[in-house]
């Protein structure tokens, strides 16, 4: 049970904004505030600002402070806005009051360390860093960080301790965690690469909340497969997973690091204008550009984006 209550519905859609650079290379704020315009529109429930797919390891520590201030003035309060914190734990600290001060509602905590690291090790480090955090504290699982349920268990009793965010897609462990914290109020979501494609599985496990790239690129078509998703419209979803993620994936898996750079250049292919990925994030080669371009035309999804409802949107709705 934590002390703020960080009001996010059960089975929301989650948005994790793209983080935009104007042509000189730097943060391009008012386009964030664009971006998150899109993103609430289609239902996002929360944004996580400057996190994995806002390139949190090509930000510095003040940059990271803007966009969360740039995040929570163009939201104004109408969803929560989560900071990251990374980069070992003085550092991770220091993020976590940048983003206190800068009006965000909570922290996602990203791993301590590149490294797998022992459960005493994970258990020190997140306690150290939410007996630091005036901010509520979501876990971030994923790779080499694996929490076990004695770990999961005492780091859910830390009074500002809110959530897990699996980027596994473990479906064993998430069961076990689920069933060991056996706490309404903690807020596990499914935070995998490409959420959709692992949403049917671990929403029958009881994690019914995801964060949505595709959102950023898609939005149309991450609104529709959400209301399938919450319908537990299976054969809606299959069809989708087969028209539309999986193509993508075949896309995002052929580069390490395209999960997040050809989230960004879709953005920009509907006309979104955030830039380039920073390095070491790497740039779609011009043929990987041309087919993501096709894959957007594919499901009828090249034109320019807008938030929902707007005079000159262009369309609401998904075709596949
Ligand atoms: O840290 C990140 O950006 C993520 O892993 C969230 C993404 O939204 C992820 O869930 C996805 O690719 O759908």
């Amino acid at each position: 049970m934590t002390e703020t209550d960080l009001t996010i519905p059960d089975r929301s859609l989650l948005g994790f904004p793209v983080t935009p650079y104007g042509d000189d290379g730097e943060l391009a704020l008012d386009q964030l505030a664009t971006q998150s315009e899109v993103l609430l529109s289609y239902g996002a429930r929360a944004l996580f600002v400057g996190c994995g797919t806002g390139e949190v390891q090509c930000l510095s520590l003040e940059e990271h402070e803007r966009i969360v201030r740039a995040s929570v003035d163009a939201t104004n309060g109408r969803v929560p806005v989560f900071g990251a914190a990374a980069f070992g734990l003085p550092n991770a600290v220091d993020m976590v009051r940048r983003a206190a001060r800068a009006g965000a509602s909570a922290i996602l905590a990203f791993p301590p360390y590149m490294s797998t690291l022992h459960q005493a090790a994970l258990l020190s480090y997140y306690e150290r860093l939410a007996d630091e955090s005036p901010l509520p504290v979501v876990l971030y699982q994923r790779d080499g960080v694996v929490f076990s349920r004695d770990t999961l268990l005492r780091l859910a009793a830390h009074p500002r301790i809110a959530g897990l965010k699996d980027g596994t897609g473990a479906v064993e462990v998430l069961q076990a965690q689920v069933s060991a914290v056996d706490d309404p109020n903690f807020f596990f979501f499914n935070g995998t690469p490409t959420a959709e494609l692992f949403a049917p599985a671990l929403g029958a496990v009881g994690v019914a909340s995801y964060s949505s790239a595709l959102l950023n690129v898609v939005p149309e078509f991450a609104e529709d497969f959400n209301k399938a998703f919450l319908a537990h419209d299976t054969e809606t979803m299959q069809h989708y997973t087969k028209e539309v993620v999986l193509p993508f994936v075949e896309l995002r898996d052929r580069v390490a690091g395209y999960a997040v750079s050809l989230i960004k250049e879709g953005v920009n292919l509907r006309g979104g204008s955030v830039g380039p990925v920073r390095g070491p994030l790497p740039t779609p080669t011009p043929a990987d550009r041309e087919d993501l371009s096709r894959w957007l035309t594919s499901i009828d999804l090249d034109t320019p984006l807008r938030p929902k409802g707007g005079v000159d949107a262009e369309r609401e709705g998904v075709t596949v």
